[in-house]
Formats: structure tokens, sequence, C-alpha cells
């Protein structure tokens, strides 16, 4: 074959950019949305356009806009949907004063910031809302409203008492705001989304600032959002343009629209990538497979651009593994192992013996075994079960109550050497960081004294960081004794109860929040001190571990996909019904008679997801309750050939 075809195929998508530049650059601009599957590069493309739209690439029609936009002060809006997105595109764009990028809590909180009389409004009709909605669902059961049901609408009562009270809203989109008139990172795009379609000012102000906004991850964006914003974007000439970017096969989150390519309005325009430059052949061809598959208790439509790996990338390893879930979790961990040692023979990739793959789990408590840090895992899912685990938004910091020891006591740690020595250089560099050496006594003969003290329970503490055995408690026992740092005052009251743990509930029995946190205060004083470490290196996102939901937009060149919905919980997702080893449900089959998305929609998206990060070699393994019915299944269903899959011995 000659190169030139080759050259072509993989420019496939190279007119897209110039597309939509023109798009937008019609007589009134157009709306679009850009269908960008896995690997297509839609952040260079974004990228491109922006750059040619704001003349920093020579181009005619970019350059009268780029004057335009400037005379009026206004600039294009991009929101992503991670903060770590808005520094790439950043970065990718330099300084450039006609773009503002930020994810979706930043722009809203700039545009509702400061009109306290209309957040209070639209907060207020969003409960009352809400209120009605209860109130008629409990009123439709036969029981009617139940006292517990009575005490959640009591409590919306007077969430709105209390937001008629209040004057001031305050808030910050990169972390928690505490305090009267705080709030929530969810009612801030709620009230932004109420206000854009009932404060005819507020459509004024976002149009005047930003007469084009361009979303990334449209698929996952907040549904109440993207209608408020399709809804001012009609019709074509209102005064503003958007470009949605997305891939409703990796929608993931519950907050999009079930199926965004059906509500785009006929008069937008649809352009396409469809080259995915990330995988190999055979990894872009499993994915296709994986979205064309017509599964029982599919509901979702198969649509979508079928899309092509570049010339170059021919190759490529896939292996499906299958196991049987009944065992235990350190036989699945040797099941795992044997998988990685499969994988290195078959791919030659020296990668798959050296741990240099990214282990991808379905759920965190998964990670949390697999990376032996579940007990620290599961006492902070019990302190705070929505901030334990690390999110797609990158904000990932763990419970409130116990930052000291995710932040202070591991800067401290880090001053121990393995012997258990102290630097003391760099011991007095955190202390000075965290202010403590402000408030030392002023008399020499006290400050000895409390210096003193200080340097022995430094001691202790970093005697009981070298011993493996070492529990949280243990290490914290002398930092809280000589008052070594601020502590959260949850933290010293919990260490100071000394009650026992109220029992585990039993299965259905409800647990109140209180009896929840005591026991997750007494599971993290007795974790392993050094499950910690590995928690926060999970927790940071620095984990060859990592879960489905978290790996948005990344790519590795070998992966691992373990699916184990044993440990999954909950029955959102089902990795077992897709391949076979488990039977749909009565609740699956119902839904599919109505059409409603489920347990095989979602996790055929997810499936999706993970193997798209793939650029090389993947391996899936499946722990299943059938391991022959699945195995069989997967003969049948033609995702790989004889060959590309076996039984785990
Ligand atoms: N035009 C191109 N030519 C060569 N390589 C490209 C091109 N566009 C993107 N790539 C490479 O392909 C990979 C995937 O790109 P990128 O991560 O931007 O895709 P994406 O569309 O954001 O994917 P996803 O939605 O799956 O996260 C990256 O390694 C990127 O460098």
């Amino acid at each position: 074959m000659s190169e030139i075809p080759d050259v072509a195929d993989n420019n496939r998508d190279a007119g897209v950019v110039e597309e939509v530049c023109g798009y937008l650059m019609e007589d009134p601009p157009r709306s679009y949305f850009l269908f960008a599957g896995a690997g297509s590069g839609k952040t260079r493309t974004l990228v491109e356009v922006l750059r040619r739209m704001t003349g920093v690439v020579e181009h005619e029609k970019g350059r009268r806009l780029a004057g335009y936009l400037r005379m009026y002060g206004r600039s294009i809006r991009v929101v992503t949907y991670t903060k770590n997105a808005v520094a790439v595109i950043r970065g990718r764009l330099g300084d450039n004063d006609l773009v503002c990028v930020s994810t979706i809590h930043a722009f809203c909180w700039e545009l509702i910031s400061g009109f306290n009389d209309d957040i209070r409004t639209a907060l207020i009709a969003l409960k009352e809302a809400q209120l009605e909605k209860e109130t008629a669902e409990a009123l439709a059961k036969p029981r009617g409203i139940t006292a517990a049901k009575q005490r959640d609408l009591d409590e919306i009562k007077q969430d709105i008492e209390g937001f008629r009270r209040t004057d001031v809203f305050i808030y910050h989109p990169d972390r928690e705001t505490y305090g009267p008139g705080a709030l929530a990172h969810k009612h801030v795009l709620d009230v932004t989304a109420w206000l854009l379609k009932n404060r005819p000012t507020l459509q004024t102000i976002l149009k005047d600032r930003h007469p084009v906004v361009l979303i990334d991850e449209s698929q996952d964006t907040m549904k109440g959002m993207l209608d408020a914003l399709m809804g001012l974007a009609e019709p074509r000439g209102s005064g503003l343009t958007l470009g949605l970017l997305g891939d409703h096969r990796q929608r993931i989150y519950t907050d999009g629209h079930s199926d965004l390519p059906s509500l785009v309005p006929p008069s937008w325009a649809t352009p396409e990538l469809q080259m995915n430059h990330r995988s190999q052949l055979r990894i872009v061809t499993l994915i296709n497979s994986i979205w064309g598959a017509e599964l029982a208790g599919r509901t979702q439509p198969a649509n979508g651009v079928e899309q092509h790996s570049r010339t170059e990338k021919t190759g490529g390893v896939v292996r499906l593994y299958v196991g049987d879930t009944s065992l235990s979790p350190e036989n699945k961990v040797l099941g795992e192992r044997w998988c990685a040692d499969q994988m290195r023979e078959v791919s030659g990739s020296a990668a798959w013996s050296q741990g240099e793959y990214q282990l991808l789990a379905l759920e965190h408590k998964l990670v949390a075994t697999r990376g032996s840090f579940l007990d620290a895992f599961g006492a902070m899912a019990l302190l705070d079960p929505n901030a334990a685990a690390p999110t797609g938004s990158g904000e990932n910091k763990g419970p409130a109550a116990v930052q000291v020891l995710l932040n202070e006591l591991a800067q401290l740690e880090a001053c121990v050497g393995a012997d258990g020595a102290v630097d003391e250089f760099k011991v007095t560099e955190v202390f000075r960081r965290y202010g403590r050496l402000d408030d030392m006594p002023e008399s020499t003969a006290e400050r000895a004294i409390r210096v003193d003290e200080m340097l022995l329970a430094i001691g202790v503490f970093a005697a009981a960081c070298a011993n493996p055995i070492s529990t949280v408690g243990e290490v914290l026992e002398p930092v809280l004794r000589a008052k070594l740092f601020e502590v959260d005052h949850r933290l010293s009251a919990a260490y100071a109860d000394k009650t026992p743990p109220p029992p585990v509930p039993g299965r259905g029995e409800e647990e109140s929040r209180q009896d929840r946190m005591r026991r997750g205060w007494c599971a993290l004083f007795d974790s392993p001190w050094n499950q910690l470490q590995r928690y926060r290196t999970y927790l940071a996102g620095h984990s060859i571990l990592a879960t489905h939901q978290v790996v948005k937009g990344s790519e590795f060149h070998h992966v691992m996909v373990v699916m184990d919905d044993k440990l999954a919980g909950g029955n959102q997702i089902s990795y077992d019904k897709i391949f076979g080893g488990t039977e749909l449900s009565k609740t699956d089959i119902d839904n599919v008679g109505k059409g409603k998305e489920t347990t095989i929609d979602r996790t055929l998206r997810l499936l999706y997801v993970t193997c798209s990060r793939a650029q090389d070699s993947l391996a899936l393994v499946l722990w299943s309750s059938d391991p022959a019915a699945a195995l069989a299944r997967i003969k049948d269903n033609g995702w790989f050939a004889d060959g590309e899959f076996e039984a785990i011995p």
C-alpha cells in the first residue's frame, strides 16, 4: 500500500476544526454538538478552534471575531468538567484574554454571586417545589405520611425558613464552605439554572459577557444547567451560541441527560470526530463491538460513530479472564497476578510483570482491599461517606474532621527516617508552616520546657511511626497529649471518649448518624497506621489503583479492569450480567418494558470508558458467580476471538 491513503486515513478528522469555526462565525452563529469519542483528541480540537477564533492563529474571520469581542469587553466561555482540564486548556492556550476557562461551578458562581435576593428567591422556590413533590408522593403511598417522612418534610420547611433569614450567601467553587449562608456545590448549579430560566437580567448578563459558551464533557454536565443554556441558545440568533462536546457512550454520572444526542435541536450542526488516536486497532475494534452489542436488557440505542484507529496502530492485545467470585480476597489477588503473568507472555511487555499497569476497579472497597488499606478506608467511609473516596472532579480531600492525620501528621512523618531518627530541621519547617511556633511562651525558661515537651512527643511519635504494627490511635496519642497541632474538636472528643463502638446494624436496620460516626472513629483509631499512607496516595490519585469513575480523560499503556460485582454493593452496576454469569433481574426486565435505563446500560457505558483508557494492552478480569455459564456466553457473543478468553485456574 502507498503511504498516501494512510496519511489521509489518520487525517480524516482534519477538517473538523475549520468546520466548527465556520459554524461559530456564520451570521448568525450556529450552535453545534460535536460528537467526540474516546481518544479522539477533543481537547486538541477545542484548543485549535479557540486559537483560530481569537486570532492567535492567522484566520481572517477569527481576527474579526477577536476584534468584536475585544471592542465589547466580551469573551468565549469554556466550561470543563474538572479543574485539571481547566489547567490543561489554559496551558495549551497560553495568555488569551478572549477565552475564559473554568469548571461549571466557578462559571455559575461568577454569574450569581452577590445577587443575594435572587439567590434566596431561587432557593426558596426550589425547596418549595421539592416539598410539594415529596408531600404528594408520600400521600400517594398506602401508609401516607409516616413519622420519618414528616421529619424529612419538616427539615425542608426549616431549610426554607433558614433561607428567608439569610442576607448574604457565600460559596467557593474549590472547597466546602461552612457557616451561615454557605451554599453547597449542588445548590449553586440548581440556583443558577433556575435564575437563568426565570430572570431576564441574568440572561442578558450572560449573553453580554459570553456570547459563546463551549461545554466539554456535556454528557455528564448537570441536566438543569444544560437545559437552561440550551433554552437561551434558541432560536438561532438569540445572542447565545452553544458548542457542546461530548460522548454519550462515556456518560458515567447520573447528573447528565440520558440521551443527549436526541435532545439536540435539528437546527444545530452535528460534526463528528471519527478517529481514535489513543488505542491500538484491537482495542478500538473491541470498544466498537462493545458499544454496538445487542444485549438482552439494553435499552439505550447503539447510536454513535464507529471509531477508526490510527493506521500505524495495527496491533494491541485484549484478553478476558474469568474466575469464581466466591474465592477469598487473597485468592482473588493471586488470581489477578496470574492474569498479569499471562498478559506478560501474550503482550511481550515487561510492564505486566513489574506492576507497571493500571488496575481499574469497579468500586472503592475493591481498590482498598487490593491496595491493603481497607480498614482505614472503611473507617473513613463511616465518618463521611461522601468525602472518603476520590471523585471525578478532582476534589479529593477526605473527611474534614481527620485532616490533621492526612496533612500535618503525614508531613511530620516525612521527617522521620526509616530507623526512627528525626530530622529536626525539617520538623521545625513543618511546625512553622502550620503556625505552631507563633505562640511559644515568651520567657526563656517556659520556652525551654515547652520545647522539651514537644521533642519528647515527637520522639514517641517517630517511634510509633517506625513500628509497623502501630495503630492510628497509638501514633496520635503523643500528638494530642502535647498538643503538637491544632486538631478538629470532633477528633479530640472522639479520642477522649473511651466507650466501645456500637454494634454493627443488622440487615435493613437503620443506624443513627452518631452511632455510625462512633463506629468510624473506633475503627480509625484501631486501623494500622501504615494503611493511612496508602489511603492518602489513593485519595490524591497517585496510586496505580483507581476506580472506573475517576479515570475520566486519562490514558494508560496497559490496563487491567477488575470486575467483581460482589464487592460493588448496590445494584447499579453488574458486569456479571453483561457477560452472562448472572441472569437479568425482574427489575431489569420491568425497566426494559418501560424503556427505562437498566443495569446493563449503565454497566456497558462503564465498561466502554474503562476499556477505552488502554493504549496497548487490556486485560479484563471477571469474578463471576457462574464462570462456566459466563465463558459459554462469551464464546457466543463474538467480542473476543478463540484464545482471547480463558478461565482463571
Ligand atoms: N490529531 C492527533 N494526532 C495524533 N495524536 C493525537 C491527535 N489528537 C489526539 N492525539 C493523542 O491521542 C490521545 C487521546 O487524546 P485526548 O486525550 O485528547 O482524547 P479525548 O478525546 O479527550 O479522549 P477521552 O474522551 O477518551 O478522554 C492523546 O495521547 C493525544 O495526544
